[in-house]
């Protein structure tokens, strides 16, 4: 069996490794520098071949359609652009894919988790103190967009002379630098963390080669928070241990003669990417990752904290469900005081009367008590945080309406029409995508009345 390994990391080195102790396999290894050829060669040479050099699209198909049966993608979880290219030249060829992913690092919940790099920058500027980022120097350019940047952030790149240039022309000055190759013990982390006076760092999740846990147990350590910027998408993938067994498992002849169908995912569909669904558009053959859950809220308590116009929309949502409603805040808008009296006015005329109090002051951790969902929706940022903190303490769900990492739940677009009730997400990527789809459910739930 042919087997073609994109071998950019650590794992797909030792996958080669071990694929090329099977008699039965051919395998070929693509690697993106000649350094990646040296390493791989320096073992290996005799059992298998090494193509050094960054393929473009029409090049790996070409390499792919020339005889494999399998293709393992290895390279780094950050270099989607690779992936994207290879699982769009695998669906072209119909060439089955398997993507190995080293297995992520387990961080606790008293992280902060953010999407991209972004993200990281505007979690950054709701924060004081200094940060230590750890991120590499390639995304530094966009560090720059943090306030106060060239007194606040600390950079740990490599000791490479382009690397530092690069740095100090991007504003790094030699006390804000500190270049040294990794990984790093956890004391190492801690020593940089309490010397620099260090209130965050920043890191991705590089797994255990690239010692992302030892930057964890640092952070708790000096009492700094850790932030994660996410991998540029959840990725699904296999373990090094999995693809192995699964290529194993094959039979001698591999699939040859199978071609043009798609891979058989059933027994794991999250693992395998079938030519099929990855020559979907991105995000649509990708899994869901919210499943919309319908609660009974009757007589549940829901807190909300904050009386402005995110407060209000959500307010007026609720209204139409039949929970306890308490709306804390320093100061309630006129339009959540009409929008409350029009409700109680229906429901009198109806017979029964929404359970909702106002309460104009500020915030205290004992409007906690006997909530069932909280809604954190001031405009102060810390306090936000601490609610949702507090919340996850006591386990009560929670919603903080200006950092999606630190919301349980989201509050969807709520369509109700009679009997039917439909919660509109767009998992969290767009609210405004939200809007057009709940508007789209309106409308067409209009339809149906009408007929
Ligand atoms: C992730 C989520 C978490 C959560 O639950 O809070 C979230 C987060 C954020 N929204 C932001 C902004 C706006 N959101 C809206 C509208 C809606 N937002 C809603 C839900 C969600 N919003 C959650 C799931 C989203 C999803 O499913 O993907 C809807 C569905 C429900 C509702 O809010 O009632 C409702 C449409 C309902 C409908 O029309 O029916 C508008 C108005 C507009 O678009 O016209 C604005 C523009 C500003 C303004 O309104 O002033 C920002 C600031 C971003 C920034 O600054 O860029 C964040 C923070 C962040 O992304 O981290
Ligand atoms: N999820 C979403 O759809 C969106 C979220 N946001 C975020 O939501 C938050 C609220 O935005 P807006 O409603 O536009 O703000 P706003 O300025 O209209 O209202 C803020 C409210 O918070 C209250 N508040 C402030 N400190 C308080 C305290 N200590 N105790 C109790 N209440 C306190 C104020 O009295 C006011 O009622 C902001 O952080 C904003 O970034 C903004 C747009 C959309």
């Amino acid at each position: 069996m042919n087997i073609l390994v994109f071998a950019g990391t650590t794992e797909g080195r030792l996958l080669v490794e071990q694929l090329a102790k099977r008699a039965d396999f051919q395998v070929c290894a693509c690697v993106a520098t000649e350094y990646g050829r040296d390493i791989l060669e320096q073992d290996l040479s005799d059992q298998v071949e090494v193509k050094a050099g960054r393929l473009q699209l029409t090049e790996m198909q070409e390499l792919i359609a020339g005889g494999f049966d399998w293709v393992v993608d290895a390279t780094h979880p950050y270099a989607t652009a690779v992936t994207e290219n290879i699982q769009a030249a695998c669906a072209a060829v119909q060439c089955p894919y398997l993507r190995l992913l080293r297995e992520r690092t387990e961080f606790g919940e008293d992280c902060i988790f953010v999407e991209d790099t972004e993200a990281a920058v505007r979690y950054l500027n709701t924060t004081v103190g200094n940060v230590l980022l750890t991120t590499g120097s390639k995304e530094l350019k966009s560090y720059g967009q943090v306030a106060d940047y060239q007194e606040r952030l600390y950079a740990r790149v490599l000791p490479m002379e382009q690397v530092v240039k690069s740095c100090i022309q991007l504003g790094f000055s030699g006390s804000h630098l500190i270049c040294m190759q990794g990984p790093f013990s956890k004391e190492m982390n801690v020593a940089m963390l309490k010397q620099l006076n260090c209130t965050c760092m920043v890191t991705k999740d590089t797994g255990a080669a690239g010692g992302a846990y030892e930057k964890y147990q640092a952070a708790q350590e000096a009492g700094t928070t850790l932030v994660v910027v996410g991998r540029a998408q959840e990725e699904k993938g296999l373990t090094l241990q999995q693809v192995l067994e699964k290529i194993s498992n094959l039979p001698a002849d591999g699939c040859k003669g199978k071609k043009g169908q798609a891979v058989d995912n059933s027994e794991n569909i999250n693992d395998t990417v079938s030519s099929e669904s990855i020559s979907q558009s991105p995000g649509r053959g990708a899994l869901a990752e919210w499943f919309p859950l319908f609660v009974n809220l009757t007589g549940k308590r829901v807190v909300i904290v904050g009386g402005g116009k995110i407060a209000r929309r959500r307010i007026e949502t609720l209204l139409q469900f039949s929970c306890q409603l308490r709306i804390v805040a320093s100061h309630i808008s006129e339009e959540i005081r009409k929008a409350v009296q029009l409700e109680e006015g229906r429901q009198t005329a109806g017979g029964s009367h929404p359970d909702c109090r106002l309460l104009e002051r500020p915030f205290q951790p004992s409007d906690l008590l006997d909530a069932d969902f909280v809604l954190a929706a001031t405009n102060n940022r810390e306090l936000n945080r601490t609610i949702g903190k507090l919340c996850r303490e006591k386990a009560i769900p929670v919603n903080v309406a200006d950092v999606k990492e630190e919301c349980d739940f989201y509050f969807p677009g709520i369509i109700i029409e009679g009997m039917l009730v439909a919660g509109v997400t767009a998992q969290g990527q767009s609210h405004s995508l939200a809007k057009k789809g709940s508007a789209a459910v309106r409308k067409a739930w209009k339809d149906i009345e009408n007929r």
